[in-house]
C-alpha cells in the first residue's frame, strides 16, 4: 500500500462559532479516527490538494491548477503565518508528470496559501511546517471554473506519478461539501470589491480583521435563520460521499457546474479537492472507504465530512 486518501471539509469558522451541543466532540473523534488511520498508514510525504479564497490566487493571475515548489501561508483567520514544508523535488516530479499526461497545471515557486491548506494540516499533523508536503491549488471558488473531469484527471495524473515512487504518499483533500458561505464574486462586484478580488493580496491586518468578522457573524445569522444564505444540502453530500465510496469517480463527470452551484452552493465546488484525491487512489486500482462523517453544521456553513480510504 503506497497511496491513501484523506479528505476533510474545512471551515474557518470552526474557533469562531459554536455549534450545536454535542457537533464539536464527534467532529473532534472524527478528526482523531483520521489522525490514528494517518498515524498508521505513516507517509512519507502528504500531497495536500486545496482551494483557496482570494488570499493567495487572485485575478491578476488565476489558474485552474497550481503546484508550488515552495509555499507559505498568508495566516488567515489565526492559523499559523509563515512557510510550509514542501519537497521542492517531488513537487516538481508531480508537475512535470501532470503536464506530460496532459493537465495543464500552473508551478508556484513561491505560492500563498490560506486556512485551506493550514486548517487540516494543523489539525491532522499539529502544524503547518510539521509534514513534508506538495501543496496543490485547486480553484473552486474564481469562475470561470473548468468541468469537475479535469480535477478528477489531475488527480489520476498525479496518483500514478506518486504510486511510482517508492514513497508512502497521503493525497490529502481539504474542502466541501455542501455550502455557500459568503464569498465575493467578480461577476457584478463593486469596483472596490473587484479591485480586492484583482489584487488584493496584502490586506492590512484591520482588513483582514474586518473581513473575517463579516463572515463569523454570517455564519450566526446563517445557523439563526435570519440571513438568507444558499442552506446546506445533505442529500447532495450524502449523493456525492457514496459516487466517491462506490469507486465509479466517471460518474461526477455528468454533474454539471450549474447543478452544483444551485444544489450545493458556490463553494460545493470544493470537492473538487476530495474528486481529485479518490482519482488519485483510484488510478493505482480498487479502494476500500475505512471512514465516512458527514454532518451539516450550520454554525460553520459547511456540510461538514472527514473520510479516509486505502487499496483493497
Ligand atoms: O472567509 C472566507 O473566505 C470563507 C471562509 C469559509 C467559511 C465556511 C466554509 C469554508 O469552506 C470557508 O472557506
Ligand atoms: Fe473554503
Amino acid at each position: 500500500m503506497s497511496l491513501a486518501v484523506c479528505t476533510v471539509s474545512h471551515t474557518p469558522l470552526m474557533t469562531r462559532n459554536e455549534p450545536a451541543p454535542g457537533v464539536r466532540d464527534r467532529v473532534e473523534a472524527a478528526f482523531a479516527e483520521a489522525r490514528a488511520f494517518i498515524g498508521d498508514f505513516a507517509p512519507d510525504v502528504v500531497v495536500v490538494l486545496a482551494p483557496d479564497h482570494y488570499n493567495g490566487f487572485l485575478y491578476d493571475m488565476m489558474p485552474p491548477f497550481c503546484i508550488g515548489t515552495e509555499a507559505r501561508s498568508v495566516g488567515d483567520y489565526g492559523y499559523e503565518e509563515g512557510p510550509l514544508q514542501v519537497d521542492r523535488d517531488l513537487a516538481h516530479t508531480l508537475a512535470s508528470a501532470a503536464l506530460a499526461a496532459g493537465i495543464d497545471v500552473a508551478v508556484s515557486e513561491r505560492m500563498h496559501v490560506d486556512h485551506g491548506f493550514t486548517q487540516p494540516l494543523t489539525l491532522l499533523f499539529g502544524g503547518i511546517a510539521a509534514v513534508p508536503t506538495v501543496p496543490v491549488f485547486i480553484n473552486s471558488v474564481a469562475e470561470p471554473l473548468g468541468p469537475v473531469s479535469r480535477a478528477r484527471l489531475l488527480g489520476d495524473a498525479l496518483g500514478r506519478a506518486a504510486a511510482g515512487l517508492g514513497r508512502r504518499v497521503l493525497f490529502l483533500g481539504s474542502g466541501g461539501l455542501s455550502h455557500d458561505p459568503p464569498v465575493p464574486a467578480l461577476a457584478g462586484a463593486t469596483p472596490e470589491v473587484a479591485e480586492r478580488l484583482i489584487s488584493g493580496r496584502n490586506p492590512t491586518r484591520e482588513q483582514r480583521a474586518e473581513r473575517e468578522k463579516r463572515v463569523t457573524a454570517a455564519a450566526r445569522e446563517f445557523a439563526a435563520g435570519t440571513l438568507p444564505l444558499q442552506p446546506l444540502n445533505p442529500e447532495w453530500d450524502r449523493a456525492l460521499l457514496d459516487v466517491l465510496a462506490s469507486g465509479r469517480l466517471e460518474e461526477l463527470d455528468s454533474w454539471s457546474n450549474e447543478s452544483f452551484v444551485e444544489q450545493a452552493g458556490h463553494s460545493s465546488h470544493e470537492v473538487r479537492t476530495s474528486i481529485a484525491a479518490y482519482a488519485a487512489l483510484a488510478a493505482t486500482g480498487p479502494y476500500v472507504v475505512t471512514q465516512s462523517f458527514y454532518e451539516p453544521i450550520p454554525e460553520w456553513i459547511a456540510g461538514f465530512a472527514v473520510t479516509t480510504a486505502r487499496t483493497a
